[in-house]
């Protein structure tokens, strides 16, 4: 089992008091699965995205990635599960602006001992990038953005990919297009997909769905 999680608990301290914001979380996904992460807003979907991403800290229960309790891990280890294990799509599309995009493509990879030219040749070609890989960012249309961000997650080859309304920004034939190049890509690497959507027609194309309601899977 690539990612399970049993009796994630998570409050948030508030000037009422703690919010308990997560109870009791248990899930699970394996390599080469992907799963919809679904609920109202406010839910904790997010919350539980950075759990898992090791953003931040649970309260209590055990969070394994890989084999490896990222709940107990101190920062140091966290960080490296992160470099090493995880990628992470989200909807702000964090590029690198003073790099251009074949070097924005290859920063993950290179961070994490991965790099392969191969890897992150097919990637730009898969994502339509071949004629953009000197441009910066800011030179970038937002789709364009946001397929650098998908390739330079997974050109560092993660297990588990988390990604959060990764076409938010996105108009709905654009958005289409980079989710299937997400799933495509997800799927030839064997990776295990968790991903936030509001969209329940996205949601239908993965593999399965977690639905939160008030921090509980229902
Ligand atoms: N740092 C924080 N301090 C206090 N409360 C927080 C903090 N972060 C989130 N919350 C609260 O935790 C709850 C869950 O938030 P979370 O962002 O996980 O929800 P979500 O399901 O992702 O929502 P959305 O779909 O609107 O993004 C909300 O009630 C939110 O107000």
């Amino acid at each position: 089992m690539l990612l399970s999680l049993s009796g994630v608990e998570k409050s948030y301290p508030t000037g009422e008091g703690p919010l308990t914001v997560l109870h009791g979380i248990d899930m699970k996904l394996d390599a080469g699965q992907s799963l919809a992460l679904t609920g109202e807003s406010g839910s904790g979907k997010s919350t539980l995205l950075h759990l898992v991403a090791g953003l931040d800290k649970s309260d209590a229960g055990q969070i394994l990635i890989d084999g490896q309790d990222i709940a107990q891990a101190g920062d140091a280890a966290r960080a490296a599960l992160r470099r090493g294990t995880v990628g992470l799509v989200f909807q702000q599309f964090n590029l690198i602006p003073s790099l251009d995009v074949a070097a924005n493509l290859a920063f993950q990879a290179r961070l994490s001992g991965r790099h392969d030219p191969a890897w992150q040749a097919e990637l730009a070609q898969v994502l339509g990038l071949e004629p953009m890989l000197r441009r910066y960012p800011e030179q970038l249309s937002g789709g364009q953005q946001q397929r650098v961000a998908i390739g330079r997650t997974l050109a560092a080859r993660p297990k588990l990919v988390l990604a959060d309304e990764p076409t938010g920004n996105l108009d709905e034939a654009t958005g289409d297009a980079v989710m299937a190049l997400l799933l495509r890509l997800v799927a030839q690497t064997g990776a295990a997909l968790l991903m936030v959507t509001h969209s329940m027609r996205l949601a239908d194309r993965l593999g399965g769905r977690l639905h939160l309601a008030s921090g509980r899977v229902t």
